[in-house]
């Protein structure tokens, strides 16, 4: 993304981020010592050590021409709009933090609990992903995209561990103009949470809706309003088949080349939050 390299810059700026992303979700109060001002004092700080790096960009542009893009500012940068700022480009780095360090990562956490605790899908999973494997080692080929869609088990894995994992519980609006919905009326200027949880786990939509059950999207249709793990409308997130596909294909090396146990007591912190929703949950 940014081209930096493991050492102490790239520590300080995973722990600002962990500070930053604790406060994306806090009470909006902000004042010092409080979490949403840590939260936007860390942000401040990693957007201080991604703004050295554009202008060390910048200045070996200025002397060698810079070369092929290697990274995503490189790219930005190539651009040649003026209104690509350092700060917004800057920005944009930040937020893509978002999902490469934190929402795809507890996606996958989250599915490969879900399967330990489900071993009839993660023999499914297995089967399905040796296949796939076997056929490409015979044929001496590499994956393909095509390859990724074929895994219709997989992909109900995925749909399933969005649904009761609720990655990201839920999107913030603000009321531009008055609205009514169903005849209640949101006042302009009143801000609104739709919280996908109490959708995704709503038992008039989903059948035992605290189960982990990929079978369930065999039948069921996931182009709905009640399933919108990526959101929808026209801020509908852009990463979807991203996230998809990085899921799928760690899910494949994991099934066809590893072994894996659960440590016992150990704690995947995400079902915490499950507990809020589901009377019988497991962590
Ligand atoms: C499991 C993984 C992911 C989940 C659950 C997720 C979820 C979401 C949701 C719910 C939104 C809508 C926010 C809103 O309407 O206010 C969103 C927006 C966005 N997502 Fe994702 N996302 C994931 C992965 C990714 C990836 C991999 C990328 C890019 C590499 C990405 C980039 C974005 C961007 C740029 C937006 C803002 C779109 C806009 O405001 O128009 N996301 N995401």
């Amino acid at each position: 993304l940014i081209g930096l390299e493991a050492g102490p810059e790239m520590q300080q700026l995973k722990q600002q981020f962990q500070e930053f992303i604790v406060g994306l979700m806090s009470l909006p109060i902000k004042l010092p010592g409080t979490r949403l001002y840590r939260s936007l004092q860390a942000k401040k700080r990693m957007a201080r050590v991604v703004q050295r790096i554009i202008q060390e960009k910048r200045r070996r542009r200025a002397l060698d021409g810079g070369g092929a893009p290697r990274d995503a500012i490189d790219v930005l940068m190539g651009d040649g709009s003026e209104e690509l700022t350092d700060e917004l480009i800057s920005d944009n780095m930040i937020d893509f933090m978002i999902p490469a360090e934190d929402s795809v990562p507890v996606l996958i956490t989250l599915a490969v609990k879900f399967l330990s605790e489900c071993p009839l899908a993660l023999q499914q999973l297995e089967e399905e992903n040796m296949q796939l494997k076997m056929r490409k080692t015979d044929l001496g080929e590499t994956l393909q995209w095509t390859d990724y869609m074929s895994l219709s088990f997989t992909q109900h894995v995925i749909t399933e561990t969005l649904r009761i994992g609720n990655i990201i519980s839920g999107i913030m609006r603000k009321a531009v103009r008055d609205v009514e919905v169903k005849g209640h009326l949101i006042p302009k200027g009143w801000r609104v949470f739709m919280y996908f949880r109490s959708v995704h786990l709503d038992d008039m939509l989903y059948e035992d809706p605290c189960k982990f059950n990929p079978w369930r999207w065999k039948e069921k249709d996931m182009s709905t309003s009640s399933f919108t793990p990526f959101g929808g409308g026209q801020r509908l997130c852009p990463g979807l088949d991203l996230a998809r596909l990085e899921a799928s294909i760690f899910l494949h090396h994991l099934v066809t080349s590893f072994r894996y146990v659960c440590i016992h007591g150990s704690l995947v912190a995400p079902a915490l939050i499950l507990t809020r929703a589901c009377k019988h949950h497991t962590t």
